[in-house]
């Protein structure tokens, strides 16, 4: 899937400088979805293998809104259809509500599915334009749950009514909408199986900065209302801390910190996370640290370097970090990173 570049100072002006983002919700500490090792394999230009995703490792709690950011390419699109079951890993596990989803198939894997929605970038290319919109927002009702058309119709017409647009929208097409409108019927399609976890995979990215703000918002007042929890993709560091509750940083496939909104934001323990927020001025972690350019090519996924994968851009790599793979560790509660050298928050050295 094709999105803007990596974080830069184009960051959604709304939502980066906007005013202060509301508290995040405390998340309630059960994990909803786990992948463990979780690694997914794509067959790359030259015929040989490209490792998307490599050993991923990650919890969302039941009822968060985590962000996950990264560079294009970094593998957040692999991580949030894998977990949706849309893409099979190579290796590793996915576990929902404590049950092993990994290779489940047939009428199993079809309820589950019910359950796992995605809400997709482009609100243009993922309607059917021949259709009408119930039908439309009713489809993963009625393929997940079975919902009869007439099952389906109430429920269509209160979603549609909860996104703003009216009940009476069930009866137009796509072109009829603008594109803030199409992401509205994009929400409501996604929530139309009553899903437990939903995966907004860079939703506003396509939309004026204008309208942006708004789809936030709805999308978490469904997240809240409905008591969903969500993995909201996106490379727009400012709409992250707009909506989530804690962040998941990648690179080259591999989770490489994780942190609530405001640790992250205020001092990422990681080299590349605090190389991205500072490539985004009203986000620049504090004065003294000044603006670390992130140097370098992104290096080829199939090609990867030796020891820690970013080593070869990172402005502190030593020995070590040339030769060994540093682990994800816990380096305070509900914070992990994977670096030798993590970065103290709030200091403008080493630690
Ligand atoms: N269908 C595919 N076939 C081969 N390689 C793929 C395929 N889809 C993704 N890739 C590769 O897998 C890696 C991860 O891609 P992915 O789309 O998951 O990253 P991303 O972080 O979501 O990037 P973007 O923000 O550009 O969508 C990239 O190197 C990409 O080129």
């Amino acid at each position: 899937m094709t999105s803007p570049p990596a974080a830069s100072a184009s960051a959604s002006a709304t939502a980066a400088s906007g005013p202060t983002p509301p508290m995040p919700r405390a998340p309630r500490g059960t994990p909803l979805i786990r992948a463990e090792k979780l690694s997914v394999e794509y067959r790359g230009r030259s015929g040989g293998k490209v490792r998307a995703l490599r050993d991923v490792d990650l919890e969302i709690l039941e009822g968060e809104t985590l962000g996950l950011v990264g560079e294009s390419g970094c593998g957040k699109s692999t991580l949030g259809r894998a977990l949706l079951r849309v893409i099979e890993p190579a290796s590793g596990t996915i576990d929902f509500l404590g049950l092993n989803i990994t290779r489940l198939r047939g009428t199993r894997l079809r309820r589950t599915r019910a359950d796992l929605q995605m809400v997709f970038q482009d609100p243009f290319g993922s309607l059917n334009p021949r259709r009408r919109i119930a039908d439309i927002v009713a489809e993963p009702l009625r393929r997940a749950r079975g919902a009869s058309r007439a099952e389906a119709g109430p429920v269509v017409a209160e979603l549609l009514d909860q996104v703003g647009l009216g009940a009476e929208a069930g009866r137009r097409k796509p072109h009829e909408f603008s594109g803030g409108q199409r992401q509205r019927i994009g929400i409501a399609r996604a929530l139309a199986s009553s899903p437990k976890f939903v995966v907004a995979d860079e939703a506003v990215s396509a939309l004026d900065v204008s309208i942006q703000a708004q789809i936030l918002n709805l999308l978490s007042d469904m997240v809240r209302e409905r008591g969903l929890t969500m993995l909201f993709i996106s490379h727009d560091l400012g709409v992250v801390r707009h909506i989530a509750d804690r962040v998941a940083v990648m690179y080259l496939g591999q989770i490489i910190e994780v942190a609530s909104r405001d640790d992250f934001f205020s001092g990422p323990a990681h080299p590349y996370s605090e190389a991205l927020l500072s490539s985004v001025p009203s986000l620049r972690p504090g004065g003294r640290r000044g603006r670390r350019v992130l140097e370098g090519e992104l290096p080829d996924p199939a090609n990867p370097p030796e020891g820690c994968l970013f080593q070869t851009r990172c402005p502190f790599a030593e020995a070590e970090c040339r030769t060994r793979m540093p682990e994800l560790r816990t380096i305070a509660p509900g914070r992990t990173v994977r670096c030798h050298l993590p970065l103290v928050p709030g200091s403008t050295e080493k630690g």
